[in-house]
């Protein structure tokens, strides 16, 4: 499991440290030097003789940066240092310049400065950390613009290696929030303990790799932000049968998906939710979209009538392949949601469903809109906070915590990176899917996938002592399951493909994969759930 902490509860493990006279800079710029250096050696052979420019702010951000070019200039780099702050720390100066690094003037014109940088083999990153609010402004947002633009009109080849201090400077640090003029880095070497913007889109893609140095901080009392599930998690999660088990304690999923227009939506959930191992699937839906379900899948019941004439289920799927007009559909999709929830019955709440919640929800129902469709929900509940679609992407983690507030909900935010909160809880944030699985259906895919993730789950989910969380670990579970799934249909594979698709760069030395289909991607769900349990899975 990856975490992040917020920035009061990294400033609150700090302060008794630094009381008590730990050297927490020396420790956070040693790291980083080591960092640069073995990159340097990776990517150039040497450290030697290598041109390393830093950007400096006029804080501790700056400070980290400004010991770490002592460092590297002891170790024979050519350190260019240019101050873009209105100080400078004083000692980390003093340091750098005793160790030979060049201080460039600051005032002369910003392209000439970029030109410069722009050739260096590798740039600090020292502007702003956790003390700076969200977006550059004043004369380091001019040289970073500047940067910008010189390194775009280079070869990528040639491009410098850049290496964020703590965080990339003028990235939102609690909220993920990416403005203009951020320097995208290849790597983050973060102090402490990760910060929310290294997990979270849209920040995360100008993080690069990242890098945390142990400052032995004492984060015991602090709770996470953000959390990131890994295979092992995944697999801890993941209901596995044992002989006592039969097809009604394994977890019975109600599926209502699919409609005359779209009866894909029917198939795509009812295959990925008998394909990730559900007891039983009932179907509850229109005779054609029934008959194409059947065709392909044997053994799922059908269920006629009203929520309680179906049958016994565990959870239920509501709303995946049903459309705005369909005003028959939809009113049955409102009233088995209000069974369910008045018999505590787990609901994935997907498409056509999220037109018909009521005000209220438990957190056992499982929102799962993509951008478009939480925008709509927020417009609605919310219409003078102006939320559209570019709103909800730019800043999705504000977005997604207010539709939790509004309904009470669990919401999970489809994306390139899928968040997942309850009213409780950390953020989760899954970046393992691959950009091929932006494809028509996919969604339907993971309704079906979560749906059958929270019927197998289902004692867990309710009744006394239940988890309030667990709503949300298990959206997450299923997001990381058909990103990978994805993955091994498209065939990225391996934990440098996670790494790639959370950085939105090519795997180093591996494969782009090719194009899926929505199906493929529940047919791919039973090698990757046992390779999940076999511990096999990297990332
Ligand atoms: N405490 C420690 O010992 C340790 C601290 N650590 C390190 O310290 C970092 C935190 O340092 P910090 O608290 O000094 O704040 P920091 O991130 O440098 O920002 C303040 C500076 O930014 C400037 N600035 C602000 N907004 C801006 C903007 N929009 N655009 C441009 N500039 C802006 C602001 O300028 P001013 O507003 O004064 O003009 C001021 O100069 C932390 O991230 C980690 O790297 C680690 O080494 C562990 C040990
Ligand atoms: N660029 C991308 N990278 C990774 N995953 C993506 C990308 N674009 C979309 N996805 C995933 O594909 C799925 C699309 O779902 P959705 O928008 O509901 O499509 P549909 O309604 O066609 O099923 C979601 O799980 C989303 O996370
Ligand atoms: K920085």
């Amino acid at each position: 499991m990856r975490t992040a902490h917020r920035v009061t509860d990294v400033v609150d493990a700090e302060t008794p440290l630094l009381a008590a006279g730990v050297p927490l800079m020396e420790r956070a710029s040693f790291a980083l030097a080591l960092a640069v250096a073995s990159d340097l050696r990776a990517r150039r052979g040497r450290v030697v003789g290598a041109r390393i420019g830093v950007l400096v702010g006029g804080g501790n951000n700056g400070g980290d940066a400004l010991i770490a070019a002592a460092h590297l200039a002891r170790r024979g780099a050519a350190v260019e240092i240019v101050g873009v702050g209105r100080a400078m720390h004083e000692a980390g100066a003093a340091r750098a310049r005793a160790a030979g690094a060049r201080f460039l003037d600051a005032d002369q014109d910003a392209g000439e400065l970029a030109g410069r940088l722009a050739g260096c083999a590798a740039l600090l990153d020292g502007i702003t950390g956790i003390g700076a609010s969200s977006g550059l402004r004043g004369r380091a947002l001019e040289v970073v613009t500047a940067l910008r633009g010189a390194m775009a009109s280079r070869p990528r080849g040639e491009r410098p290696w850049v290496v964020a201090v703590d965080v990339p400077s003028g990235v939102g640090v609690d909220d993920g929030a990416l403005p203009e003029g951020v320097l995208p880095a290849d790597r983050t070497v973060t102090m402490g303990t990760a910060k929310p913007a290294l997990l979270l889109p849209p920040a995360e893609v100008a993080a690069g790799e990242v890098t945390t140095v142990a400052l032995g901080l004492d984060l015991t009392g602090a709770s996470h932000a953000v959390v990131r599930l890994e295979a092992g998690d995944l697999a801890e999660e993941w209901a596995v049968p044992g002989p006592a088990d039969h097809k009604y304690t394994r977890g019975v999923l109600g599926i209502a998906a699919g409609s005359d227009t779209y009866p894909g939506a029917a198939v795509l959930a009812t295959s990925a939710a008998v394909r990730a191992g559900a007891g039983m699937v009932r179907y509850a839906g229109p005779d054609a979209a029934a008959a194409q379900v059947l065709t392909r899948h044997p053994e799922v019941v059908r269920g006629l009538g009203e929520a309680d004439q179906v049958g016994r289920v565990q959870a239920w799927l509501l709303g995946s392949g049903v459309g705005a007009g369909d005003t028959e559909r939809l009113a049955w999709l409102e009233r088995t949601l209000t069974h369910a929830v008045e018999r505590g019955i787990p609901v994935v709440a997907d498409a056509g469903a999220l037109a018909v919640l009521p005000e209220r929800l438990p957190a056992t129902v499982l929102l799962t809109p993509h951008a478009g469709e939480l925008a709509g929900l927020l417009a609605a509940r919310d219409p003078r906070a102006g939320w559209d679609r570019a709103r909800v992407e730019a800043l999705p983690v504000r977005a997604l915590r207010r539709a939790v507030d509004l309904t009470g909900a669990t919401v999970l935010l489809k994306g390139a990176t899928t968040l997942v909160a309850g009213p409780s809880g950390p953020v989760h944030s899954q970046a393992e899917a691959t950009p091929w699985l932006g494809t028509a259906g996919a969604g339907d895919v993971l309704a079906g996938l979560a749906g059958m993730v929270l019927a197998s789950r289902a004692g867990d989910l309710t009744g006394a002592g239940a988890d309030p969380e667990l709503t949300a670990r298990l959206g997450a579970v299923a997001a990381s399951v058909h990103g990978r799934a994805a993955r091994r249909a498209a065939g990225v594979e391996g934990a440098a493909g996670v790494e790639a698709s959370r950085t939105r760069r090519a795997p180093a030395g591996g494969s782009v994969g090719g194009p899926i289909t929505a199906l493929d991607v529940a047919e791919a769900l039973p090698s990757v759930i046992r390779d999940l349990l076999d511990g096999t899975l990297g990332g």
